[in-house]
This record gives C-alpha cells, sequence and structure tokens, in this order.
C-alpha cells in the first residue's frame, strides 16, 4: 500500500457531478492532510454522498472534473490502488444482516484475502476492540444500531485502510452510541488515519473535525478550522428578557438595533462577546432605569454558521427565505 503522497491524503480539484439536469457538485475543490478529520458538512441533498461516492471510486466525476487523489493514488489512472488504500462506511453499509458478526467479518478477511487463521485473529481483535464480542455470535439483524455501525467499521478496518469516508457515522444514534462513535474516530486519527466524515450535525464537526467544509448549491461556500468558521458570521449577540412590556419597551428605546420579540418580551442586541459591548449594554440600561429579568451572551457557534451559509438549519429543508449573504470566497 503505497502513503499518500506529501502528507495529503485527499486532494480533488474541480469536482463535478450532475444527474440529467440537475447539478449536485458545481466544482468543488477539496485537500485533506493524512492524519486529520475533514468533515463535509451541508444540508440534505446537497451532494455529500455524492462527493464521498467520487472519492471513494464508487461512482464517476464528470468528463469536466479535475484530477483526483486519494491514498496516493490518481483515481482516473490507478482506481484499484486506490480502492485497497480506502475504507467506507456510512448509508450503505455492507453488513449483512442474516449472518453473525463474527461471519460478517470473516466475509470481510477472505475478501481481503487474509490467510485463514490470520483473518480469525484480525475479525476477534476488531470484534473486541468496538465492544461486539459478546454479540459476535448472534445475527447482525438482531443488532442495534450503534452495534450495526461499529461492525461496519470494524468491517472496514479489516483492510487496514489508511483513509476512512464516514457518510454520517451518527444519523439516527442515540447520544450514548454518538458519542462511541466519536471515540472511535479520535482512536482511528490516533492510529494515523485520515478521516473523510460527512455529517449534517454542526456539533460533530466541531467535535471532532481538524477542518470543516460547508457543501451547498454544489459548491464549497466556506471551509476552515470551526474557530474559522465562526468567525465568518456575526451570530453573537447579549439576549435580554424583561418581565414586564414597560421594561421591555424602555430598553428597546434605549438599546439601538436591538431585534426585539414583544410577545416573549424579549431583545437581541448584537456584541461581539468582549467586556467592553456587555458593559456597553448594562450602562445604557442603568442609564434607563430598566433592568432586565435575564440576560445571557450568545458566541457565534457552527449553527449561526449553518444558517447564515446555507441559509436553513441543518435537517431542515435546504432552501429557506432567510438566507444570508455568503462569502465571496472560501477561507483556505
Ligand atoms: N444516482 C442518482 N441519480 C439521480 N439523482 C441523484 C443520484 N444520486 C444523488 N442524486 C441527487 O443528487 C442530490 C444530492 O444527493 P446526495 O445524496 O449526494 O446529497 P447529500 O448531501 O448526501 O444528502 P443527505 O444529507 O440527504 O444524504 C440529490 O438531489 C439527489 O436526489
Amino acid at each position: 500500500m503505497n502513503p499518500p503522497t506529501n502528507g495529503i491524503a485527499i486532494a480533488a480539484r474541480e469536482l463535478r457531478k450532475s444527474y440529467g439536469d440537475q447539478t449536485v457538485l458545481d466544482g468543488v475543490d477539496l485537500t485533506v492532510p493524512s492524519g486529520t478529520v475533514f468533515a463535509l458538512l451541508g444540508p440534505n441533498g446537497a451532494g455529500k454522498t455524492t462527493a464521498v461516492k467520487i472519492l471513494s471510486t464508487l461512482v464517476a466525476p464528470d468528463p469536466g472534473s479535475g484530477q483526483v487523489v486519494v491514498g496516493g493514488h490518481d483515481l482516473a489512472t490507478d482506481p484499484q490502488a486506490a480502492r485497497a488504500a480506502i475504507g467506507v462506511t456510512g448509508q450503505f453499509s455492507a453488513v449483512d444482516g442474516l449472518i453473525t458478526g463474527t461471519e460478517n467479518m470473516l466475509l470481510m478477511a477472505d475478501l481481503h484475502h487474509l490467510p485463514k487463521a490470520e483473518g480469525r485473529r484480525t475479525a476477534a481483535r476488531l470484534l473486541e476492540r468496538f465492544d461486539l464480542t459478546e454479540a459476535a455470535g448472534r445475527p447482525a439483524s438482531t443488532y442495534s444500531g450503534g452495534m450495526k455501525r461499529r461492525l461496519d467499521i470494524a468491517m472496514t478496518l479489516v483492510g487496514s485502510p489508511r483513509v476512512i469516508f464516514l457518510d454520517e457515522p451518527t444519523t439516527g444514534l442515540d447520544p450514548r452510541s454518538r458519542h462511541d462513535m466519536w471515540q472511535i474516530v479520535r482512536e482511528l486519527v490516533a492510529d494515523g488515519v485520515t478521516v473523510f466524515l460527512t455529517t449534517q450535525y454542526l456539533e460533530e464537526a466541531d467535535e471532532l473535525a481538524d477542518r470543516i467544509a460547508v457543501l451547498n448549491g454544489g459548491r464549497i461556500v466556506a471551509e476552515g478550522t470551526a474557530e474559522e468558521l465562526k468567525r465568518l458570521v456575526p451570530g453573537g449577540h447579549v439576549r435580554l428578557r424583561f418581565t414586564d412590556p414597560v421594561g421591555y419597551r424602555v430598553a428597546a428605546d434605549a438599546l439601538d438595533g436591538a431585534a426585539g420579540d414583544e410577545e416573549a418580551l424579549t431583545l437581541q442586541v448584537p456584541a461581539d462577546g468582549s467586556q467592553r459591548r456587555l458593559r456597553e449594554v448594562l450602562d445604557r440600561l442603568d442609564a434607563a432605569g430598566v433592568e432586565a429579568h435575564e440576560l445571557t451572551v450568545h458566541t457565534p457557534d457552527l449553527d449561526d454558521v449553518f444558517f447564515a451559509l446555507t441559509g436553513g438549519a441543518p435537517q431542515a429543508a435546504p432552501t429557506r427565505s432567510n438566507a444570508a449573504t455568503q462569502p465571496e470566497e472560501a477561507l483556505t
């Protein structure tokens, strides 16, 4: 297995893919350094799975696309070698529910041409690692969603891939299983594996990813670390709640630029999270002789980024009327 060249595990230029009239990927550039976690974030239908399918050789890009190199191998000229370097799990699970966990693992070992004894050893080691030893003799159809995902990843690891694609690895999992999966990803990376994951969960990208790219309308609309992305949007504000309409109105007059919700008696004042800005807001309230019942400081999070860049909430319809301006260029 060739190591990725120049410390880059995945490099794709101008990825394009259309289905009929529908342009799914409209010139997407991706660069993922080896041994890092890269998260591709986007609303439903943004093209995340299509990108994974192309990068993992399951689907061919359109002829106008540029070069794609995965694990040091050009997909156009050496797809077999690329395939040997990668593992894919996710929405298209390889788990066969009719056979046991062990049998699924041994099938994988056969596919990778491991000698019988080595296959058995590898299967047992990975089942143990993913806490599946007890369930190993049961048909996989009896496993919980989290166990199936773990088995799927264990099966992928039989081939010792250096680059792993995880397509929405935690969709549908309960919080406990989601955290287990995050731990698995961290361990993979600690072993030097590169992880390319797609997700609709901003928290997941924030937790795991070294770099995040936001895919919307077939293009990468922003890319950077979670911190860099958060700096792109002015999501910070101070939220004030009042107990009576008079206090609410006095405060609304005193605080220019505050967005109000008269029914909830709340005001949202733009703020950058600094002490100075907070003092300014409080001074104005003092000067107006009004006191808020509750005050919370909100710093921008990836939700704000997502709203601003895609015009919709994660897991919501991709088109919403409150779309904000998109930045002209992605961070690099
Ligand atoms: N084989 C195909 N034939 C026709 N259209 C397709 C095909 N595969 C995907 N599409 C379309 O391409 C668009 C992007 O799909 P894709 O599955 O890549 O999105 P996604 O970002 O992974 O979405 P989700 O989060 O819902 O999985 C969708 O509108 C989908 O209907």
